[in-house]
């Protein structure tokens, strides 16, 4: 039996992934094999020793202290793409609320309650319009900050509203190029787009290098009258810097995900929940595909989509499975190969791979191991973890 923490709301779709036979889910537990999450904030002191993955119901693993997990063995998995559309259409709303005046008119028509003629009311309604007259986005450039699963699919919805594209992506995979159209423009650099876009959106991850990379600096190459659009994660925007380009009018306005303090109340902010994701569809896809990539792992050692131990599946074949992780140091594998074989075990298929620091291993045995050759294996130097799986 397999015990899984969640420590957010997994959807339902997700957890029926999990069959009760075979896995038990709680939000307490006191030595899980896994934790199923959202976008709780997890240190590595909250990951008890018993964990071997953690499987991220969304795209962005920030809340997890993955570097640790990589040291420690432990396999973190996310859920790309799965809530992409989600996003697509809270930005393209976004866009839409950033380029007409439908915040401020429907404010406006709320404090008519107390009218009683209709007719009155259209005529001041008539007069009043002007005041919230906005522009179109048709015709207008979006700059898109990272060309990913969300980035790639509002390029394509964007063009379709009649907008220019560009955009930057530095790290962009071949299969995400592929899923680009080939009418966005991509541009060699982040302050290119800054100078050239009416819209700039936001949608990379939040890593070291990207923390704070929209700041003061970069602000001053903006267009003037720019709209800025962050649904990618509140660190990577220097928040004083927006609020002084507002006030200076470089910015026309900030629209974002990640309110704080110091943005609330203002005219030319609009402010979301952290709402990007907030859809029994994404919420299900997320899920879903969280739950299914954990079973995999904790069934047969298979990864898929994880964010720090190299992906790869074998098909089951032989008796029992060792899944090793060691650090990606030469001769280690040898040494595991050099006690199968003094130990006279067969070995029937086994693969292979590394990603940075550490290398992970499936090796499918064509009979059973004794506890004692696991803990040879074990104590080798270099060996972080050996799973026998039946
Ligand atoms: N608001 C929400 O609820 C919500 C929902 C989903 C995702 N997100 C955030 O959006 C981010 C993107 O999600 P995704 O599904 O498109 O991920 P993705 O991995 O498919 O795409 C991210 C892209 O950013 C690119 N990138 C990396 N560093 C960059 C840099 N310095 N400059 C420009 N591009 C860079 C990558 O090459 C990649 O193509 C997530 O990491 C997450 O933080 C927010
Ligand atoms: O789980 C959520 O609601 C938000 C997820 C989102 O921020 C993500 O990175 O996928």
């Amino acid at each position: 039996m397999y015990r899984i923490l969640t420590l957010n709301n997994i959807s339902i779709k997700g957890l029926e992934r999990l069959p009760r036979d075979e896995y038990e889910i709680a939000s307490e537990f006191s030595s899980p094999d896994a934790i199923l999450l959202r976008s709780h904030k997890l240190s590595n002191d909250d990951i008890a020793s018993s964990v071997k993955a953690i499987g991220r119901a969304g795209a962005g693993t920030n809340n997890i202290p993955v570097g640790e997990c990589t040291q420690r063995g432990i396999a973190v998995f996310n859920s790309p793409g799965a809530n992409a559309n989600a996003v697509k259409e809270l930005v393209i709303s976004a866009l839409t609320l950033g380029s007409r005046g439908i915040l401020p008119g429907i404010a406006y028509v709320d404090t008519l309650a107390d009218m009683t003629d209709g007719a009155a009311m259209s005529k001041l309604l008539e007069k009043e319009k002007k005041r919230f007259k906005g522009r179109e986005l048709a015709g207008k450039t979006l700059g898109i900050v990272g060309l990913g699963a969300i980035g790639s699919m509002i390029a394509r919805a964007a063009l379709d509203l009649g907008m220019d594209v560009i955009g930057y992506d530095p790290a962009l995979s071949v299969d995400a190029a592929w899923r680009l159209p080939s009418s966005v423009q991509r541009m060699d650099n982040i302050g290119s787009l800054f100078a050239r876009a009416d819209y700039i959106t936001l949608h990379l991850p939040v890593l070291d290098a990207t923390r704070g990379l929209v700041n003061e600096s970069l602000l001053k190459n903006c267009k003037p009258d720019a709209c800025l659009l962050n649904f990618a994660r509140e660190e990577i925007v220097d928040t004083d810097a927006v609020v002084q380009a507002l006030d200076e009018g470089i910015l026309r306005q900030f629209i974002t995900d990640f309110p704080s303090p110091a943005l609330i109340g203002r005219d030319d902010v609009i402010l979301m929940p952290h709402i990007g994701a907030s859809t029994d569809e994404a919420e299900e896809n997320c899920a879903v595909m969280a739950a299914d990539q954990l079973r995999d792992f904790l069934r047969n050692g298979n990864i898929r989509n994880s964010v720090n131990f190299p992906n790869l599946q074998l098909e089951r074949s032989g008796e029992v499975r060792l899944a090793i992780t060691n650090r990606n140091v030469p001769k280690i594998l040898n040494s595991i190969l050099g006690i199968l074989a003094d130990a006279e075990i067969n070995i029937v298929d086994m693969l292979n791979k590394s990603r940075e620091d550490i290398a992970y291993n499936l090796i499918d045995l064509g009979s059973d191991v004794s506890d004692e050759l696991i803990t040879q294996i074990q104590s080798l130097e270099g060996v972080i973890n050996v799973r026998v799986i039946a």
